[in-house]
């Protein structure tokens, strides 16, 4: 997918300009930036939700205005139904994008079971952990089969145990099922770890300051953490937000 010269305002502000950026089929892409600096307004635009009022989004050949079948989104308080169950909340997406119901028998299982759901079809989100209710959404993103992946903070809201084991399962799901995927995260750690390359936003209104490459080797592990590449790369990723955090008075996670 490519997005070119995007631009979005909220009327009188101005929250992004000239964002201009690709990502491979087989790529995932972390955003980090100060907060506020519209890594939400740039996935809700990406995803059609949103008008843009500047420049492209591309998905292959088709052209982003409004929410198409090819983009799916994982959401960071999971926005799953809370009077569905897991079975149907996953089949939601599915039954959404036109799938017929003999479609939505098979894939449902499969996408439950992939991401480490078996056997918890029909609990409801209110019965299972906040891990669990994530990997539900993620089962019901994947289970589309989107070109693009777009995880919005997606482990912010479970404990620091928790979102460690996640973000590993990620990166099996992944491997399994590669997409293009961009991932927006407070979390330098995270972006390093789980990125292939991290956009850094800044500024007001924000544009992308700087694209660093992360040249871990794949597939991230626990290993990848003790590697003295990681280290380096999150010290250049956090010296490049902290360089603006600092002009910009914001305070971040590292
Ligand atoms: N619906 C809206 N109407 C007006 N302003 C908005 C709206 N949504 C967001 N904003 C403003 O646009 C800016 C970008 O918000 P956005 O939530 O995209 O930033 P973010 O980088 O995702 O923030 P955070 O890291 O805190 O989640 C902020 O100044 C926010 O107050």
């Amino acid at each position: 997918m490519r997005v070119r010269g995007l631009g979005k305002r909220y009327g009188a502000l101005e929250v992004f300009r000239n964002i201009d950026f690709d990502v491979g089929a087989r790529e995932i892409v972390a955003i980090v930036g100060p907060s506020g600096c519209g890594k939400t307004t740039l996935l809700r635009c990406i995803d059609g939700l949103l008008p843009h009022d500047a420049g492209e989004i591309w998905v292959g050949d088709q052209r982003v205005t409004e929410p198409i079948a090819g983009v799916a989104m994982v959401f960071q308080h999971f926005g799953l139904f809370p009077w569905k169950t897991v079975y149907e909340n996953v089949a939601y997406g599915l039954r959404m994008a036109g799938a017929p119901k003999a479609e939505i028998e098979r894939k449902v299982p499969e996408f439950v079971k992939l991401v480490g759901l078996a056997g918890f079809e029909k609990a409801f989100p209110y019965q299972m952990s906040g891990g669990m209710q994530q990997r539900c959404g993620l089962a019901r993103a994947l289970a589309v089969e989107p070109n693009v992946l777009l995880m919005d903070e997606p482990f912010a809201a479970v404990d620091a145990q928790t979102r460690e084991i996640l973000q590993f399962e990620l990166v099996r799901i992944w491997e399994e099922r590669p997409t293009a995927m961009i991932f927006v995260t407070h979390s330098i750690e995270e972006a390093v770890l789980l990125g292939h390359r991290v956009i850094v936003l800044k500024g007001r209104p924000s544009s992308i300051h700087e694209t660093i490459t992360i040249d871990l080797p794949s597939p991230r592990t626990r290993d990848t953490l003790r590697h003295p590449r990681f280290a380096e790369l999150r010290e250049r990723v956090w010296n490049t937000l902290m360089r603006e955090a600092r002009e910009a008075e914001f305070v971040l996670e590292r």
